[in-house]
């Protein structure tokens, strides 16, 4: 039985939260219907109360809620949460499910349909799987890629078509009975051979397993009564397909969130899923931001949504468009730590400048070129801890014994064993090699007493985590182990280093001012005080493209894929901040009428190539 939410329930919320249920939003709590909501109208932080509210009196043991999300960064925003809520934290075990699509299709399709069929899985992930096929490609088949410049290598998959698996070889479009054919094939069927998978093959398999299977459907229906969908936006094709055939069926309960204007991890040819497609009465207003950063965002709406802000305060900030060129480029990070000075202190909103493109390109422009250091893996969300103590003090700031703080530890110690010679080994198998040990409850005391110790005592940590290795069976190790396992003291460990590696600091009037810098991509679902969009290159200039919108020129959609694409990134973009956004585009791509007309539409133009600034 599925708990009911009443009105006097949110008004509970409300009063606890100091947050405000409009009735739009009550209806999201209280019904099932799929919502569309305005950047910052607080879609994850509705999902996470409905959540609570749900928790409070679910009283069925086997079975659970489902909510799914695209990224990582998403899921654990809900997980960290519902961690804060007494009922929220019972949504974190069995038989609820808290995770991002792709684990979810992995568990309980992919994988299940891979141990029946003896298809070993040792590894999931497309970077190593490109590693593992450079590494054996022979010369020959190198230089015949080469000629073809339309072939990935990335597409060395299986697909699923027509109740049979079959590989794709890039370059080819039939078999061949040549060298280059057959080298990729063997790659291919090695691949397999080793358990190596690309991410997107799981969604392969689960589509076989489905097939084949159809229980199976009814089985996760039964365990599953109620699923919720967050950044549904980006689901691709096939996941979407997958969802649809096991939780959109007469009665269910099925609801999904999202925002088709921020749909921007999709492929050019897979904008439209089921969700993007549908026309639902859109929630328009945004806790986030302030009307003058409404109203400039709202010309990059793709779906001609009009951006309302709820904040009461109405001050103009100085959006502004800064000019570049080749030699002023590194100027604007200044210029615009200047502006932000002026911006109310908040220590939880930052100032962050960020661009489409994070990695170095020949002949491309990209994050680097405004700031030379930028590297995306120093990226706090890519951050990987330097040691095993890195992971456990990650872990500890989960505030409860969560299966997320347990799966951070195992992750360093699935690095550990690398180190030490061992295969790769994935954290789902680690989990399960822990199960079936002998050793089961005393590594997983050990684990506990780590993670409860002072992990800034140093005697301590040597004696817990030498037993520790001791426990899961290492007598012996090399030097790079030892320099693994060695303690370091808490602050340079953990985000501050990792902060300051991709951070521009400016002090202007006894003001520090930080600005990090990051992808799109990396800050979707955040909310700045700030927010500096630099100008990168994706085959083509992707502010260049839609500046006609962006000044107020021209209110007609881009033509194209790419263009539209790169309207929905510049979208998420500016709908970061709460109080300014700036704009930095190079002088030869911007005519005097679109400054002309930027100044005209709530612009400010700073010409940063003048020799005097
Ligand atoms: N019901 C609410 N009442 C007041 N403030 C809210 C409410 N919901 C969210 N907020 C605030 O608005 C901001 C944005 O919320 P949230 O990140 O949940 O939005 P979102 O819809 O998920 O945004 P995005 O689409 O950009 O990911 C946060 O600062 C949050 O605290």
């Amino acid at each position: 039985m599925i708990p009911f939410i009443t009105d006097d329930d949110i008004d509970e919320v409300q009063v606890k939260t100091g947050l405000i249920f409009d009735n739009e939003r009550r209806q999201a709590i209280k019904s099932y219907s799929d919502i569309q909501a305005c950047p910052g109208s607080g879609k994850t932080t509705l999902i996470a109360a409905k959540l609570i509210l749900l928790a409070r009196n679910w009283r069925d043991e086997s079975k659970g809620i489902c909510v799914l999300s695209h990224t990582n960064v998403a899921k654990n925003e809900i997980i960290q949460r519902l961690e804060k809520s007494e009922s929220g934290r019972k949504l974190l075990s069995y038989p609820h499910f808290i995770g991002t699509i792709q684990e979810f299709v992995n568990r309980f399709l992919a994988k299940p349909f891979c141990r029946s069929k003896g298809i070993a899985i040792k590894q999931i992930d497309d970077d190593a799987c490109v590693k593992y096929i450079e590494k054996r490609l022979s010369w020959k088949t190198k230089r015949y890629l080469e000629g073809k410049p339309k072939a990935n290598i990335s597409d060395l998959q299986i697909r699923y078509v027509d109740g049979d698996f079959e590989k794709i070889i890039p370059g080819f479009t039939k078999h061949s009975s040549s060298d280059s054919y057959k080298c990729l094939l063997s790659i291919k069927e090695s691949m397999i051979d080793d358990g190596i998978f690309f991410f997107r093959e799981m969604f392969e398999y689960a589509q076989a397993y489905l097939k084949v299977n159809s229980d199976v459907i009814l089985a996760i229906r039964s365990r599953f009564p109620l699923a919720l969908v967050d950044e549904m936006q980006d689901t691709s094709l096939i996941q979407d397909e997958i969802l649809n055939k096991i939780f959109l069926y007469e009665g269910s309960l099925f609801q999904r969130f999202g925002d088709a204007d921020q749909a921007i991890f999709l492929g050019d040819d897979e904008n439209s899923n089921s969700y993007n497609t549908s026309k639902l009465k859109v929630i328009n207003t945004s806790h986030r931001f302030n009307s003058s950063v409404a109203l400039l965002a709202t010309r990059l709406s793709t779906n001609r949504i009009s951006l309302v802000s709820t904040q009461a305060d109405a001050t103009c900030q100085p959006h502004t468009i800064f000019i570049v060129d080749e030699s002023s480029r590194r100027k604007v990070l200044k210029e615009f730590a200047i502006l932000c000075s002026s911006l109310p202190i908040d220590n939880e909103l930052a100032f962050k400048a960020v661009g489409g493109v994070g990695k170095a390109k020949k002949d491309g422009l990209t994050l680097q070129h405004y700031f030379p250091t930028f590297d995306k893996g120093n990226s706090n969300k890519h951050f990987k801890p330097k040691k095993l103590i890195g992971y456990f003090r990650l872990a500890k700031e989960f505030k409860s014994c969560t299966s997320s703080g347990y799966k951070i530890i195992l992750e360093g110690i699935s690095r550990l064993l690398s180190l030490a010679g061992y295969n790769y080994l994935s954290v789902s198998d680690l989990r399960e090699i822990i199960r079936d040990s002998k050793e089961k409850f005393s590594v997983n005391e050990k684990i506990i007493v780590i993670l409860i110790s002072d992990l800034n005592d140093e005697a301590s940590w040597y004696k817990n985590s030498l037993e520790l290795l001791r426990l899961i069976g290492l007598k012996e190790w090399e030097t790079e182990v030892t320099d693994y396992i060695s303690f370091s003291p808490s602050s340079p460990e953990l985000s501050n280093e990792i902060e300051i590696n991709n951070s521009f600091v400016e002090v202007v009037n006894d003001r520090d001012v930080v600005i990090e810098i990051d992808t799109i991509h990396s800050v979707k679902g955040e909310t700045h005080s700030a927010t500096l969009l630099l100008e990168t290159k994706y085959y083509q200039y992707d502010i260049h493209q839609v500046l006609d919108n962006i000044v107020g020129l021209k209110s007609e959609l881009p033509k194209g894929a790419r263009k539209k694409k790169f309207m929905k990134q510049i979208y998420v973009a500016m709908t970061r901040p709460k109080y300014l956004i700036g704009i930095t585009v190079d002088n030869s791509r911007i005519t005097s009428t679109q400054k002309e007309a930027a100044v005209m539409n709530g612009w400010r133009i700073v010409d940063l190539t003048e020799a005097d600034t």
